[in-house]
């Protein structure tokens, strides 16, 4: 399967590197290091990149883009040609209207009354699509046109999968995620509605555009996937002062798009840098300029690498369409609330060896009070710990499984206290150890291992089968769409047997703890209990 430019011929695609290149370092302020070069990585998927020709110190400028040669809000010519859509506060984004998405998606989840809003009020990213489509749409009048040329034409993020291949993804909670209905409504409605009702300011008379026909709905629907997809991989969130650039609490800030305003931009030459969990360089953002600069010693050779964050191979595949090794330490699975329910019932149907009918109806209208008062998750991410990343790019030790989500556990126990309350009336015993501490703790670790035992069956194939496929992956990285969806379905499962071992681990250890509480009990307490 060919990744976004692996059309290209290669002459084609060196002289557009090369025009780039020329384009890049002509602009007031620009710079770019002697010792690093743009090459064609399409032999490792991975497009263009930067290498090092020569050994880079630890603290190099290693590109220079002065802030007039981004585009985004304040420096397109859309803003004069059409203000209102540049106007007031942005609507509130994403990340601010739904819980699961992070703000950089495309998959814009469409709020219901967001149909009837007026198509004019743009948030920071159709915005920025709207710049993009327009700078494409001036042809080579475009000032941007030789950086237009250098983005991709083709993704391979899931947004772009067939069902087919979706489908290898199996139980993956990435696949409602990609949200393509979605998107195509909110490009419709957003994108799609403003070029058309303004042809004259998206083609203008005097540039080579006019002479162009017209796009159709369809291609205009098609180009704003196109955009909306370029934002995700390769924007920036401009917002960033440089101090919020340095290592704050939780580690490194991910140097990729947030979307909290409509400050988010196209940087041209810092994304021609690829990204890895473990990597050498950083985008510091200045006033009037971002910097490229070097975090460690860069050999000749090596490959100039930015950072994207902590995210999962769902995750970096879902917004950048590819996957690395490194980044599989911070893989995820998501446990439904109603398969760790299930596991609960059977648990407490099980307590004192019998089986217990409970009125679980009873239960279920308890609990909807309990949901009306506070929250109430649907489903639970588990993760491994994982150190931050050091100053120098660099990771340390292994990334762990060493418990389960505070929430699920707290929970757990609103659940429990409910089925106490329902069961107390009709069984006195059960509902007394329902009130004790270690029997609480077995329900809870055996109603989750049974959950993960059914969440691992959810997925078509067994991970023994999906490891399998990876090792006959020629080169070892996935690049394919069918092997990086094995290889983000196996790593999800992956997550769920250590999850297992690690419910087994606890369970072994309450029961040998139990053992020692009773043999220290005297005799008659025993008899009584
Ligand atoms: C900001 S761009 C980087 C430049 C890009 N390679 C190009 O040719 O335009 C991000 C895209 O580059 C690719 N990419 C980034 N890091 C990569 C890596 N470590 N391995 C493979 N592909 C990578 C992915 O296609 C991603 O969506």
């Amino acid at each position: 399967m060919p990744t976004t430019t692996d059309t290209v011929p290669v002459g084609d695609f060196e002289q557009q590197t090369h025009k780039f290149l020329e384009w890049f370092t002509s602009q007031p302020g620009a710079t770019f290091h002697k010792d690093i070069k743009l090459v064609d990585l399409r032999d490792k998927s991975a497009g263009r990149g930067i290498i090092a020709t020569a050994p880079i110190p630890a603290d190099t400028t290693l590109f220079t883009i002065p802030r007039p040669s981004i585009l985004c809000a304040a420096t397109s010519p859309l803003a004069s040609k059409l203000p209102f859509l540049f106007k007031g506060p942005a609507e509130p984004t994403v990340a601010e209207e739904t819980e699961n998405h992070t703000a950089d998606d495309d998959d814009v989840p469409a709020a219901e009354e967001d149909q009837e809003e007026d198509p004019n009020s743009q948030d920071s990213w159709t915005l920025l699509i709207l710049i993009l489509i327009h700078e494409y749409l001036q042809g080579s009048a475009s000032a941007w046109f030789p950086y237009l040329s250098v983005l991709p034409q083709k993704f391979d993020t899931p947004m772009f999968w067939t069902g087919e291949e979706l489908g290898e993804l199996q139980a993956s909670a990435l696949v409602p995620k990609v949200g393509k209905e979605e998107a195509d409504e909110m490009i419709r409605t957003k994108i799609v509605k403003v070029v058309k009702e303004n042809e004259a300011a998206f083609y203008p008379a005097d540039s080579p555009a006019a002479e162009k026909k017209k796009l159709s709905e369809e291609e205009l629907l098609a180009l704003g996937h196109r955009m909306g997809s370029a934002i995700m991989a390769y924007a920036f969130d401009l917002a960033k002062e440089d101090d919020e650039d340095e290592e704050e609490e939780d580690g490194w800030v991910e140097d990729k798009v947030a979307a909290q305003n409509d400050t988010m931009g196209m940087v041209p030459m810092a994304d021609m840098l690829n990204a890895d969990a473990v990597f050498n360089a950083h985008i510091n953002h200045g006033e009037a300029c971002l910097t490229a600069t070097s975090l460690r010693e860069i050999k000749e050779g090596e490959e100039i690498l930015n950072y994207y964050g902590p995210l999962s191979s769902a995750e970096l595949l879902r917004r950048y369409g590819y996957v690395t090794k490194n980044h599989a330490r911070y893989d995820v699975v998501e446990l439904g609330w109603e398969l760790v329910e299930g596991g609960l019932k059977e648990m407490v149907e099980g307590v004192k060896g019998r089986k217990k009918e409970v009125d679980w109806s009873k239960v279920d209208e308890l609990l909807e009070e309990e949901k009306e008062e506070g929250e109430w998750e649907d489903s639970f991410v588990l993760e491994r710990q994982s150190e931050d990343p050091d100053s120098e790019g660099q990771v340390h030790g292994e990334a762990e499984f060493l418990g389960l989500p505070e929430e699920l556990e707290e929970q757990v126990k609103v659940y429990l206290k409910v089925v106490k309350k329902v069961v107390g009336t009709g069984d006195r015993a059960v509902a007394e150890a329902l009130g004790n501490k270690v029997v609480k703790k077995e329900i809870l670790l055996g109603g989750v291992r049974k959950a993960l035992e059914e969440r691992e069956g959810q997925y078509a194939t067994s991970l023994e089968e999906d490891e399998k496929v990876l090792q006959g992956i020629e080169g070892g990285r996935p690049t394919t769409r069918k092997e990086m969806a094995v290889w983000v379905r196996a790593g999800e499962k992956r997550i769920i047997r250590e999850a297992v071992a690690w419910v087994q681990r606890e369970e072994e250890e309450l029961k040998q703890a139990k053992g020692g509480e009773e043999k220290d009990e005297p005799a008659a307490k025993k008899r009584k209990a």
